[in-house]
């Protein structure tokens, strides 16, 4: 694969309504989109970093720049004859996954193009439609929270993920679990808002029947995790925690958690995405596909890669109109029926970027060649 040209693009897009969680509000999203020119095709991926340095220790200035002085000079001079290729070149350089995961994505995306396959048939996943949920951020009152269960489950979601930190937590899932019963898929997200010391409420919380309960403890631990496990009937799923292959085996050894929140750019790209579901499927460790706020460009790789077989649990991959008055894909994405969407079967990530609207929420824009 010659790849010719790359192009960055910060775009900034207003969410419907802000979404909370226990380290921060988001209202307007802003995204590094790249866009890989390869022997006639252009792939595309987004950068999932947020603005600021909380969900992890990446920010969008450092993506781009990480992109533009580091990961892509080298892409444009070195041999790749295959996807895979291209983590290994990025190997070196520490961390700074999501910024690697962007270009490594966007790679795919032309790589499946040339082969005039689908991006989740180039990474071997069978299915054609997946089942998705959806993430409900903290919102001001109970009753705010219910009418969002509400409004995703007359939707059809698949599985209905909740926002939680310490003094709300308890409250809206003892009120959800009362309007909408014990059968509701529904799980707990704490992004790492809890300790040790919070031994109480993780056990009030196993009474809930939630599916998961998802990072209570700190971002970089999976030792404690493990002690918070034996202690809780209802699965620990680590989100944070997980960054790399390695990680996984580490968790998984310790019995840190019984289900892994795989997210592409978390751990670096669809590479290492598919060494992680592959290690959790050989352990019996099911998986399911995070989301970051994505534009249609992020969903799309969400879609592939849930395409594969160990993600078995509906993700966050919500249709476009979940955060969206305009997404920058045509089509957006949308539900095919309630709760589930289509894989695509056309080459690459299926959806095209809408120039048009994509132009309305552009930044800034750089373009890098040989
Ligand atoms: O994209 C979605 O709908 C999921 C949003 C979501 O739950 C999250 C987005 C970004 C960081 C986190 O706060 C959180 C998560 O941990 O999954
Ligand atoms: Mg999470």
């Amino acid at each position: 694969m010659k790849i010719e040209r790359v192009e960055l693009r910060l775009l900034q897009m207003p969410l419907l309504d802000a979404f909370t969680t226990s380290f921060g509000q988001v209202k307007l999203r802003k995204l590094v989109l790249v866009s890989v020119y390869s022997e006639g095709v252009v792939g595309h991926a987004e950068s999932v970093a947020m603005e600021y340095p909380l969900y992890n220790e990446e920010t969008i200035e450092t993506v781009w720049y990480i992109l533009a002085e580091l990961l892509i000079p080298r892409l444009l001079t070195a041999e790749i004859t295959a996807p895979e290729d291209v983590s290994r070149l990025f190997a070196p350089i520490r961390r700074n996954n999501m910024a690697k995961a962007a270009l490594e994505g966007a790679v795919w995306d032309a790589y499946a193009k040339q082969k005039g396959i689908s991006l989740a048939a180039a990474i071997g996943g069978k299915k054609q439609t997946i089942d998705v949920g959806v993430s409900i951020g903290i919102e001001p009152t109970v009753d705010a929270v219910l009418k969002k269960v509400e409004r995703f489950v007359d939707e059809g979601y698949k599985k209905i993920k909740v926002k939680i930190k310490p003094g709300f937590d308890i409250k809206p899932i003892e009120a959800i679990r009362k309007q909408f019963g014990t059968e509701l898929p529904l799980m707990a997200d704490a992004n790492s808002a809890y300790s040790m010391t919070d031994l109480a409420i993780m056990k009030e919380l196993d009474h809930y029947q939630l599916m998961m309960i998802e990072q209570p403890l700190a971002h970089d631990d999976i030792i404690d995790h493990a002690k918070l496990q034996k202690e809780l009937s209802t699965p620990i799923c680590l989100d944070e925690s997980i960054h790399t292959v390695d990680d996984a085996r580490k968790a998984i050894e310790l019995n840190s958690c019984k289900i892994i929140n795989i997210k592409i750019g978390r751990v670096g790209g669809l590479s290492e995405s598919k060494k992680i579901h592959d290690l959790c499927e050989q352990h019996h460790i099911p998986v399911w596909c995070g989301g970051m706020l994505e534009t249609g460009v992020g969903r799309a790789h969400n879609i592939a890669i849930t395409s594969l077989p160990n993600f078995t649990i509906p993700g966050d991959t919500s249709a476009s109109n979940r955060y969206w008055a305009e997404d920058i894909v045509t089509p957006e994405v949308a539900l095919l029926k309630p709760g589930i969407l289509a894989v695509p079967d056309n080459p690459g990530i299926g959806y095209e970027v809408n120039p048009s609207v994509m132009r309305k929420y552009l930044l800034r824009e750089a373009r890098f060649m040989e």
